[in-house]
């Protein structure tokens, strides 16, 4: 079916880079529309085709539309109610307040039956709720689940292979989320695991800054396999706690997306690892405006495990080193120290 005949409509709230990069996945089988906070950026994708502020190199399809008129969005999807889906590629931080302001649009528009996805990794901050628990708070849609996995949006853009869950307990999530993104270049699996995944994708982040301190340091290559290695195992202990099944950790959202933040130098958390690395200072490095979701997830995860009693060395020791300034060596020296202990 060609893409005009498609009765499909997606709608992507957050124009940043994974934002975009969904939205131009979903041209493949849908109407795509991109919400873009700033006027002049949705008039730059409609008429040049590419987001000036996020991924501006590359260009994307002709099939991207734009909008930053909310009314054109709700227009959007009220074109065919039964055929859409919602992206939500806020980070953590705007989660709230988007769900705020989007779903009461929504039940205005009485659209609170569309699926809902959203891809952010991390606790909020104020209240150490995870997405699906922040989204429960604002509304009891029905239709409503994550989409996680290790993607960098840049790939995704460029059309190379990716594979994502989307986990959720409504089957027209699993299935509209399929419908719409997997396609020859993206593979979709499904999970009812929501806290397994949510966690997951916030822990990873944790231990790509590890790492990235790590080979910033030229530490080598046994000590970025000892931190993945060990790390997931901090993941599994806390997910598992608050619920996760402990087989989520070593899937697609765990230990795959772990290893892609961990070694690829696209992402950005560990990105600021080797920023750390170099000497340069936590709050330089924010103030450039990168959306490194680990370093917030840090403290949080620390304040979670201290109060369930869990140990987590190596997030223990990031926290050292992003709050109380250690230098990174001796964050590893103190590491490395610690007695001798069974593996599992
Ligand atoms: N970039 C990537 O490759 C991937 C990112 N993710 C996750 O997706 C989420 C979004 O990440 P990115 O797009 O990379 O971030 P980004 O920093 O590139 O873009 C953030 C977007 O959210 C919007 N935004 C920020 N604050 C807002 C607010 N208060 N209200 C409304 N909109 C606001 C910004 O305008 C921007 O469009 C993050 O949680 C990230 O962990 C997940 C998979 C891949
Ligand atoms: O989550 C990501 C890929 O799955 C992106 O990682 P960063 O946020 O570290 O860039």
């Amino acid at each position: 079916m060609t893409i005009a005949k498609s009765p499909l409509r997606t709608l992507v709230i957050g124009a940043g880079s994974w934002g975009t990069a969904l939205a131009t996945a979903a041209t493949r089988h849908s109407h795509s529309l991109l919400f873009c906070r700033h006027p002049d950026q949705a008039l730059t994708i409609e008429k040049h085709h590419y987001n000036p502020r996020y991924l501006s190199d590359l260009l994307l399809p002709l099939t991207l539309h734009a909008t930053s008129d909310i009314s054109v969005a709700i227009h959007h999807l009220q074109q065919a109610p039964q055929q859409s889906l919602i992206i939500l590629g806020v980070p953590v931080i705007a989660m709230r307040e988007t769900c705020q302001q989007w779903f009461t649009l929504l039940q205005q528009a009485q659209l609170e039956h569309i699926p809902i996805i959203w891809t952010c990794k991390g606790f909020e901050q104020s209240t150490g709720a995870l997405p699906h628990e922040i989204i429960h708070q604002v509304s009891h849609f029905p239709h409503t689940g994550v989409l996680s996995g290790p993607s960098f949006a840049k790939e995704v853009i460029q059309h190379l292979p990716v594979a994502l869950t989307v986990a959720s307990h409504s089957y027209l999530v699993q299935q509209r989320t399929t419908d719409i993104l997997h396609n020859s270049f993206c593979r979709i699996y499904h999970s009812q695991d929501i806290i397994g995944v949510e966690v997951g994708g916030a822990l990873k982040n944790i231990i790509a800054i590890a790492c990235g301190i790590a080979d910033g340091l030229q530490l080598g290559n046994n000590a970025r396999a000892a931190l993945i290695t060990r790390g997931l195992v901090e993941i599994t202990r806390l997910g598992s706690t608050m619920g996760g099944d402990p087989s989520t950790f070593i899937g697609l959202t765990g230990l795959g997306d772990l290893v892609l933040t961990a070694t690829g130098d696209l992402s950005r958390n560990r990105q600021v690892g080797l920023a750390i690395a170099q000497g340069k200072t936590l709050q330089a490095i924010m103030d450039s405006g990168i959306t490194a979701e680990g370093v917030r997830c840090a403290r949080d995860t620390l304040a979670r495990a201290t109060h369930l009693g869990i140990e987590m060395p190596i997030t223990q020791a990031i926290c050292r080193v992003l709050f109380e300034g250690i230098p990174p060596k001796e964050a590893v020296q103190q590491l490395l120290m610690r007695e001798a202990k069974q593996e599992i």
